[in-house]
Order: C-alpha cells, then sequence, then structure tokens
C-alpha cells in the first residue's frame, strides 16, 4: 500500500495548559510542495517539530512514509531534512567541513560526496566561500550552507521553517526553482512561511493554521473558489485569520496621513 509522505493523525501539542497545536489531521503526498501559512503563534514551528522527531506530541502520532516518527525515530529520521529558521551550525568548522560532517552522518561515499557538494555549493553560489569559516558568514550564507546540508543525504521529506527569510532576491529565486525540480524529481517539501507571495506562486497546497486549527487547506483554485474569488491568498489569510481588522486600522492611518 502506498503510503502519504506525511501523515498527521490527531496530532496535538500543550505547553502546560495550553493547547498550541490542536487535533491535526493531513496527508501530504510525494511530490508535493507543501505550504504551512499562519499568523505568529499559530503553532507552525511546534507542529514541525513533531513531525521531525524534536518535540513530543501530547497525543496523536506522525509518519513519515508510514513510519511513525516517534515508535521508530532513526528510521524515519534517515527520510527527512529539517532546515530550521534559525540554523544552528558549527561556528568553527568551514562550509565544505560542515557539509562533509553532514555526508558522514548519512553514511554518503566520498565520492558522492565531493560531486554533490561541489554541485550545491555552486547553486548556491557559495563556492568561493567554502574554504571560509562559518562564523564568518552572513545570515543569508548560514541558510545557503544549512540548506546545502539538509539536500546533501538527497532526503524523501523536506522540512523548512520560514526557508527564505534572509534571502538575498536572487537566492530565494534559486531556491524557489530548485524546490520545484526536487519536487518534480519526487521529493516533498513541506514548509512553512509568512510571505505569502511565496506560498501563492510556489506551492501545489497550502494549509493555514490558526489558534493550533487548521482553517483552510486546498490548492490555491481550490482556495479562491470557497467564496474568496478574484482575492490574494494575503486576502483569504487575513480574512480568515481575523488580520483584516488591523489591515484596515493601517489603511485608515496611511489614509490620514495621506490627507494631511
Ligand atoms: N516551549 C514553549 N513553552 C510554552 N509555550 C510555547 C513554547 N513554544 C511555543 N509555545 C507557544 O505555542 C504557541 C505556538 O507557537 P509556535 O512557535 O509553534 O508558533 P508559530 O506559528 O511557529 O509562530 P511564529 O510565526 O511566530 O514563529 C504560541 O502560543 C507559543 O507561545
Amino acid at each position: 500500500m502506498e503510503h502519504a509522505s506525511i501523515n498527521l493523525s490527531h496530532l496535538a501539542k500543550s505547553y502546560r495548559k495550553h493547547e498550541a497545536v490542536k487535533d491535526l489531521n493531513l496527508e501530504v503526498n510525494k511530490g508535493e510542495l507543501f505550504g504551512f501559512l499562519g499568523p505568529n503563534g499559530a503553532g507552525k514551528t511546534t507542529t514541525i517539530k513533531m513531525l521531525t522527531g524534536l518535540l513530543e506530541p501530547t497525543s496523536g502520532s506522525a509518519q513519515i512514509n508510514g513510519i511513525d516518527i516517534w515508535k521508530s525515530p532513526l528510521k524515519a529520521k534517515e527520510k527527512i531534512a529539517y532546515v530550521p529558521d534559525q540554523p544552528n551550525l558549527y561556528p568553527k568548522l568551514t562550509g565544505w567541513d560542515y557539509l562533509e560532517f553532514v555526508a558522514s552522518v548519512f553514511r554518503i561515499p566520498n565520492s558522492q560526496f565531493q560531486s554533490k557538494a561541489n554541485e550545491l555549493l555552486k547553486v548556491f553560489s557559495l563556492t568561493d566561500q567554502a574554504n571560509d569559516l562559518i562564523e564568518s558568514y552572513s545570515h543569508g550564507m548560514k541558510q545557503k550552507i544549512a540548506i546545502c546540508g539538509a539536500l546533501m543525504s538527497h532526503p524523501d521529506v523536506l522540512f523548512m521553517d520560514e526557508p527564505t527569510v534572509g534571502l538575498d532576491p536572487k537566492s530565494a529565486r534559486t531556491l524557489k526553482n530548485l524546490l520545484r525540480e526536487l519536487c518534480d524529481g519526487g521529493m516533498t517539501v513541506f514548509l512553512s512561511t509568512h510571505i505569502l507571495e511565496i506560498a501563492e506562486q510556489m506551492c501545489d497546497r497550502v494549509g493555514i493554521i490558526f489558534e493550533g486549527d487548521i482553517i483552510a487547506l486546498g490548492t490555491m483554485n481550490e482556495l479562491k473558489r470557497e467564496d474568496h474569488a478574484g482575492e490574494s491568498l494575503e486576502d483569504i489569510f487575513l480574512e480568515l485569520t481575523g488580520g483584516e481588522d488591523q489591515q484596515a486600522i493601517i489603511s485608515e492611518i496611511s489614509d490620514d496621513g495621506d490627507a494631511k
């Protein structure tokens, strides 16, 4: 039987009495580029941490290719890679050393490592800085080397938390094209983002999480069909998450400013 790449079943997490994530049920299929959207504090990072085995769910379960991430963590983690929003890298390693370290963890043969590392460094314009210490990298360069590290093992499922934050427009475009290519080749990507244009342009399907619940799920066309014809993802997002009130206040303030 073919399993979904990612399966969340009644997944929930409470921090003491606060229910940060409530009873999530979701399937993401192989080769899908899935966007996970939500306002600050909605539960995106908590969900991603549960899916990557970093945070134990209070109840429910999560499976990667049919393997339970909490019951068989090593087996499930072989299939995944995770790029957090603030990658925790080793500052005293060079970019090249870091990739070599990742390759050794995943037991990638040296010959394969060399060509893969060179290819990824080239894609992200990091070749000239490969032998510099990571502590000398800018935030965007750290983000890029973390992405290169995540792709070293060619994971079945790639999780990314706010992947484009800190990237310049060229690097963001490179990432966008690369993710599309990887998904077309069968990799599944689950990314959280606040940048709604990115989700709108890139993702096959989006889910909007609000106060721990998924309140909308579908392709852009499906979301627009449900009483939102002609609206952008930003309009839909603000309507569903109550942000339109704030938007009205902002417009009000700027109109006042214009009038003066
Ligand atoms: N370690 C923790 N202890 C207690 N509460 C937490 C902890 N981590 C997160 N929370 C709470 O859980 C809720 C969800 O947080 P989470 O970080 O998952 O949100 P998010 O959607 O990723 O937000 P952002 O977009 O701001 O990164 C928030 O109310 C947050 O305050």
